[in-house]
């Protein structure tokens, strides 16, 4: 089976492409954003580790116990010592659940399975596949796009952009 990932920065249209591979073309995709939420639900090992390092001011105030990414993003963001330690709770869990993935589209049998992975350069995550396909475009859209999408400041996310591998 042929793994491929796929990557580039924040909002550069990854999802826009693999969106297109899935329906387009049939082929499965492992979206890391997606298990990066479903590892850090109430109940988790990883919930528990970021509420005892964060403390309880970044979850939702309406009981739930989820995270308040809102929150919590304007934390990290801002500040890599921050980022590096939740980077250090989730990554490790959402390594597992993607290597889970990656099973069962093996032994279901596909030739191909797509990783969506924003960091995948960061993380280490380029070992496991056999092709990278990098999203690209260009500085002035990404900051277009990713204030438009998530209705955030410019200094939000000039932030986001810097926490991440320069493109070039
Ligand atoms: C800080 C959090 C709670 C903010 O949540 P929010 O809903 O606002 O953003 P979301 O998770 O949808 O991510 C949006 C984009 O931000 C970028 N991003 C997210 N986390 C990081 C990070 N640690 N470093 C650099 N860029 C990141 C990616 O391009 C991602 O596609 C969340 O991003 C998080 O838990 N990040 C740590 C886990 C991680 O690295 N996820 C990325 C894929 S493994
Ligand atoms: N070719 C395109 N033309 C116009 N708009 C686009 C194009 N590609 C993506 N977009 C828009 O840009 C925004 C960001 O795209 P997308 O969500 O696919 O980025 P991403 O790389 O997956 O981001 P993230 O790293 O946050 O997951 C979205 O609102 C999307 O609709």
């Amino acid at each position: 089976m042929l793994v491929v990932g796929l990557t580039g920065g924040i909002a550069s249209g990854k999802s826009t492409v693999s969106r297109l591979l899935s329906t387009k073309h049939g082929l499965p995709i492992i979206d890391a954003d997606v298990l990066a939420r479903q590892v850090v639900e109430p109940g988790t090992r990883a919930h528990t580790q970021i509420v005892n390092h964060f403390g309880t001011s970044v979850l939702l105030q309406d009981g739930s116990q989820q995270l308040d990414r809102k929150k919590l993003g304007d934390i990290v963001f801002k500040d890599d010592k921050s980022r590096r330690v939740l980077n250090g709770i989730v990554h490790p869990a959402v390594r597992w659940a993607m290597l889970t993935q990656v099973m069962k589209c093996w032994l279901t049998g596909e030739s191909v399975c797509i990783l969506d992975v924003p960091l995948l350069i960061e993380a280490g995550l380029f070992k496991w596949v056999g092709w990278i396909v990098v999203v690209y475009c260009s500085k002035e859209l990404q900051l277009q796009r990713l204030m438009q999408r998530d209705n955030c400041t410019l200094t939000a996310a000039q932030d986001r952009i810097a926490s991440q591998m320069p493109i070039t």
